[in-house]
């Protein structure tokens, strides 16, 4: 299956939320969806799974309008999180999944195994209320997966939750990709994103920045050049052409670079203020890209 957003567009009132946004999420493939608080991540994934109308453009799974039987077919975590707080874990799981067309007993054992699977099977038997956040966020995922959907949108999936969680949480939808099934997912949490992902969408105030693969998106971006000269002085790289400092703390200086920039030259600058003990080009990372779409 693929999903693809077809230049949507959405206004609040006075509010553009979207404009023009397109991108596709291609059978297994976990495709990380990034943006500031406000871009638009919610908005769109909300249109995605056909809670939400657009202004204008469309969502097509596999070419197919989402309409209500192939929504029934997408596995969807709202960021408002969506479950009945006094109702007993069990109950409801089983009751999303008969929701989503499976059987009394075919829902009983897909609980089961997801409930396993999360670690909250323990739990079946208690009212939503009484878990833990993470704990809620577990079963959140687990109503989500219940009818073995086609399509995974998550929004938000891995706020608030401890590293053990985000183990658990990372290798489901790791494991649920490799099994053919598209998963997109948003998050702040840019490192994570880079380590599990291979492509992903950066969208700022409405508008897709860059969508690729992270490989890619690194490669192109500017390098990062990382010096450690311990009596430079503030700013003492600037005026190089093709330089910015990005941030200088205790005589290490981290500079985004421009491609075709001479570094040997930036050295030179370097050796001039006293000894230089580090020396090294990186990638940007994911974050690093980020920031540059997000200020550009
Ligand atoms: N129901 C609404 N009424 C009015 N404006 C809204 C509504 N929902 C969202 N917006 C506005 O639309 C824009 C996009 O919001 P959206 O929730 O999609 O962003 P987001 O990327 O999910 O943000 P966050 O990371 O904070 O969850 C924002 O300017 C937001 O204030």
């Amino acid at each position: 299956m693929t999903l693809t957003i077809d230049n949507l567009s959405k206004r609040y009132g006075d509010t553009v939320a979207l404009d023009g946004v397109s991108f596709d999420v291609r059978p297994g493939e976990l495709f990380g969806f990034v943006g500031s608080n406000g871009a638009g991540k919610t908005t769109t994934m909300r249109i995605a799974l056909g809670v939400l109308a657009a202004d204008a453009g469309d969502v097509r799974l596999d070419g197919k309008p989402v309409d209500l039987e192939v929504r029934r077919t997408i596995g969807y975590m709202p960021e408002e999180r969506g479950l009945y707080p006094k109702m007993k874990v069990g109950a409801q799981l089983s009751y999303l999944a008969q929701l989503h067309g499976l059987s009394k007993s075919e829902a009983i054992s897909a609980v089961q195994r997801w409930t396993e699977r999360l670690g909250i099977a323990e739990r079946l038997g208690d009212t939503v209320d009484s878990l833990s956040l993470g704990n809620q966020q577990r079963v959140q995922l687990a109503a989500a997966l219940v009818h073995d959907p086609n399509v995974l949108v998550l929004d938000e999936p891995f706020s608030g939750l401890d590293p053990v969680a985000v183990d658990v949480m990372s290798e489901v939808l790791v494991e649920k990709a490799h099994s053919g099934v598209p998963v997109i997912f948003s998050s702040h949490q840019l490192d994570l994103v880079q380590r599990l992902c291979r492509r992903v969408g950066i969208i700022a105030a409405g508008r897709m920045r860059a969508v690729g693969t992270v490989d890619d998106l690194r490669a192109g971006g500017d390098a990062r050049l990382v010096v450690h000269a311990p009596q430079a002085p503030t700013g003492w790289a600037d005026g190089l052409p093709g330089v910015t400092t990005v941030e200088h703390d205790h005589g290490r200086t981290v500079l985004s670079v421009s491609a075709g920039i001479d570094d040997q030259q930036i050295l030179k600058t370097a050796l001039e203020t006293g000894p230089v003990h580090e020396f090294s080009l990186h990638q940007p990372s994911l974050t690093d890209l980020f920031r540059e779409v997000v200020a550009a």
